[in-house]
């Protein structure tokens, strides 16, 4: 009987580490390790051997080349390497390419086939000893045959399972070895197979459990015997915290962890000499089978020397610790004679032993005896010298004689358990004691980590709620300043600018200096100024030079965007043709309501859509109310508040006279431009606004009236279009203001604008000549 022989190996620092980063020290067999929790204090684990920074491969085998006359003598060996990610698993076990970086496997081998020469020359040729290897990875739970290509593996991988109580792959390849260049050729090619990749703690993670099976099957004269070893590199433990994984590479991590806790938990088990031990939850402890497998054990314990490591360092530790303590009972193969060539599955088969726990051997293997306890007296015997943590204040503060201390002070040995059972049972509780205490600490710190973790995630979840608020409190004010920039929109439609200007502040009250209202304000003052500007002069300009038509008023220009008029030079001189432009209050649309509305007459009023004879009636008793006040109608607001009429009432009005034009195939405003043309007298043009009221000329109704009409619209709207479609690019470039379209929107788009403005310059040519021609 015999224990888990476990041998620490701490790997020297990697390019990235420093110096003053190592924490991990290898003193003797003992590994020694701060207290996470508590620097001064110095947790010591003891080891069957413990190799520092410095050890080179050679160093690392030799613990393990002793087992290999247990293997010539029939027996199974396992070799497993144990660690967090990048302490150094694989370059123990496999190694570098050059002799002096080889690995145990490769040492392992080549080993192997130089006592298969000295035997078989020994013997004179009597003994013959053949090599079978099987190579194979766990990888997510499952089983790959490493000597077979990748894409001949099924999704499921090979199955596994138990056959006379012992674990067994299916379907794996077997390959028989002559020489250790065929050895180095098969397994190189085979690690191709290997799932590694890179994370951000090893740019050569294994990303799986890797199994390496050496039969030895030695022929003599006295039968057969076969011995297998196993070697394992165990996938590395990490912690996803700092990996930066993607999903792939998490879903490995989660197989590898979970496998690893399960081993965990079956060495605890163990330890604890539970009924039950959990092997079967994932198939690499199904496979291990630790302490189950009646073999020689080898653990190496990989660690990281830095403190990036420590917590996963203090759990391998404990893990390590527990290890040790697991019996296991060697057991020699049973000669046989004239053996049948081995089938795949006797292999397989060969490759784990009759597993039993040492504790209930009567169960799993009826065949073996259930160990005595002077056994395990022996193996209680056996224990290291040290034995677990080394308290430094508990020690010197109860420095008791009658009273076993917890520890050591550094350096110190125990008397050896052998010569003093007494002594040996101390340490046995110490270590258990100080192995107690680190895992308490252990589960502290997790603690503290999970708490820390749970902080992080509150705090991160109040700032995404402020942050959720603060985008709310911002949609309200966009959509507020929206309604208000709608409505200054439509209040610059109805040319009340100095209500358009109040939304527009309203809006910039919610969206300060935003420069788009800015703008807009800057704008609507201009125009506002210049309205007010126009008019005094504009409307004795229109009252000198137009005599009001003989059944409307003239519109009383009211605070209102530029329109463009067309009219006479009051003193042309002869021969001498002048355009003159000037402002104009209203659109000709309210100014053809506003002269109806004006003209107090019942048939012109009802002929506005929506308006009956009682309409009418109240809208002439309010225009002579007004009269009588000396007041007048100049705007659409102003008929807004007659009562029984609002706005509502105006957009139908306003509606209608669209309507009509539409209908209309020759509008006033043309009739009234040719009739002017006509009656242009001297040689001067003169081209009044199409307000009055003319009759039509039949004559030129050919030159497409609608389209003149048009165009002298857009010529007039020009100003108003601008405006207006200001507004909407600005909606249209989707500011944060503006995230829809206004239903208040300019007829007119910038193309069209243009056209529009090269009609007007055509016509106002063809006009001249007309009037010239005339
Ligand atoms: N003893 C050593 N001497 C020199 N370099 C080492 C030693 N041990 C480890 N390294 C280096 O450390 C790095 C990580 O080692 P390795 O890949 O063997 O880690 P691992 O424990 O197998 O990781 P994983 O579990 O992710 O596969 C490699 O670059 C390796 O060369």
């Amino acid at each position: 009987m015999s224990t888990v022989h476990v041998v620490a190996r701490i790997r020297p620092l990697l390019n990235d580490e420093t110096e003053n980063n190592i924490i991990v020290k290898a003193e003797g067999n003992v590994v020694s390790i701060p207290n996470p929790r508590n620097k001064d204090e110095i947790f010591k684990f003891p080891f069957n051997a413990v190799h520092g920074m410095e050890a080179d491969q050679a160093a690392m085998f030799s613990e393990v080349s002793p087992a290999l006359k247990h293997l010539f003598a029939g027996n199974d060996v396992q070799v497993f390497a144990y660690g967090v990610t990048g302490t150094g698993k694989t370059h123990t076990m496999r190694g570098g390419k050059q002799a002096a970086q080889r690995g145990i496997i490769p040492r392992l081998l080549h080993a192997i086939f130089r006592r298969k020469k000295e035997l078989e020359k020994k013997s004179g040729g009597e003994t013959k000893v053949s090599v079978v290897m099987t190579y194979f990875e766990i990888y997510n739970d499952k089983v790959f045959d490493l000597f077979s290509p990748t894409s001949k593996r099924t999704p499921a991988g090979l199955p596994v399972r138990e056959c006379d109580k012992k674990t067994i792959v299916v379907g794996l390849t077997e390959k028989a070895v002559s020489s250790p260049a065929e050895f180095e050729e098969l397994y190189d090619k085979a690690n191709d197979n290997r799932s590694t990749s890179a994370t951000k703690l090893n740019a050569h993670s294994s990303r799986s459990h890797a199994i390496t099976c050496v039969k030895v099957i030695i022929e003599g004269k006295e039968g057969t015997k076969a011995g297998t070893v196993s070697a394992i590199d165990l996938a590395g433990s990490e912690d996803n915290r700092r990996t930066a994984n993607d999903k792939e590479r998490m879903l490995e991590s989660q197989s590898i962890n979970r496998s690893l806790f399960v081993l965990a938990q079956c060495v605890d088990a163990i330890a604890k000499k539970q009924s039950r031990i959990p092997f079967r939850d994932s198939k690499m402890t199904r496979i291990l089978s630790l302490g189950q497998n009646n073999c020689k054990t080898i653990m190496i314990l990989n660690l990281a020397p830095t403190v990036a490591y420590h917590l996963d360092t203090i759990s391998s530790l404990n893990f390590a610790n527990r290890a040790k303590k697991i019996e296991t009972k060697e057991v020699e193969h049973e000669t046989f004679q004239a053996p049948p060539p081995p089938t795949q599955a006797q292999v397989a088969a060969a490759n784990r032993q009759p597993l039993r726990p040492v504790q209930q051997p009567a169960r799993l293997n009826p065949g073996i005896k259930k160990p005595t306890t002077a056994t395990t007296t022996k193996s209680t015997i056996l224990k290291p010298k040290f034995a677990g943590v080394e308290k430094k204040p508990l020690q010197e503060k109860k420095p008791s004689q009658d009273r076993p201390r917890l520890g050591f002070p550094n350096g110190a040995q125990r008397p050896s358990a052998a010569s003093k059972p007494h002594a040996a049972k101390e340490s046995q509780k110490e270590s258990g004691l100080s192995s107690i205490q680190a895992s308490i600490e252990e589960m502290k710190a997790n603690h503290q980590r999970e708490i820390e973790k749970l902080r992080k995630e509150i705090e991160q979840t109040k700032e995404d709620q402020a942050k959720k608020m603060e985008q709310m409190e911002v949609d309200e004010k966009t959509r507020e300043a929206k309604m208000y920039c709608l409505i200054a929109k439509q209040h610059t439609a109805a040319d009340e600018y100095e209500d358009a200007i109040l939304n527009y502040k309203l809006a910039l009250k919610l969206c300060p200096d935003h420069p788009k209202i800015l703008v807009r304000i800057k704008k609507l003052k201009m125009l506002l100024r210049k309205a007010e500007a126009d008019h005094s002069g504009d409307s004795e300009q229109v009252d000198n030079t137009h005599p009001p038509p003989t059944n409307v008023s003239a519109p009383a220009p009211k605070k209102s965007g530029k329109k463009l008029s067309i009219f006479r030079d009051p003193t042309p001189s002869p021969g001498h043709q002048s355009i003159i432009r000037s402002p104009c209050p209203n659109t000709p649309r309210t100014r053809q309501i506003i002269q109806a509305v004006l003209s107090e007459s019942l048939p012109a009023i009802t002929k506005l859509a929506g308006i009956g004879p009682k309409k009418a009636e109240t809208i002439i008793t309010h225009v002579r109310g007004l009269k009588a006040a000396g007041q007048t109608i100049s705007s659409l607001s102003d008929i807004m508040v007659i009562p029984g009429i609002g706005k509502k009432q105006v957009e139908k009005m306003q509606a209608g006279l669209l309507d009509k034009e539409n209908v209309n195939p020759l509008p006033p405003i043309s009739q009234k431009l040719l009739k002017n043309i006509e009656n242009v007298d001297s040689g001067s043009v003169r081209l009044v606004h199409p307000d009055t009221d003319l009759a039509p000329i039949k004559t030129l109704a050919s030159e497409k009236p609608p389209r003149k009409r048009k165009q002298l619209y857009a010529l007039e709207d020009e100003d108003e279009d601008a405006v207006q479609s200001d507004v909407s690019e600005y909606v249209d470039e989707g500011g944060p203001l503006y995230g829809e379209k206004s239903p208040y929107q300019s007829p007119a788009n910038p193309i069209k604008r243009h056209r529009a403005k090269m009609r007007k310059l055509n016509s106002l040519e063809l006009a001249e000549e007309n009037a010239v021609a005339v």
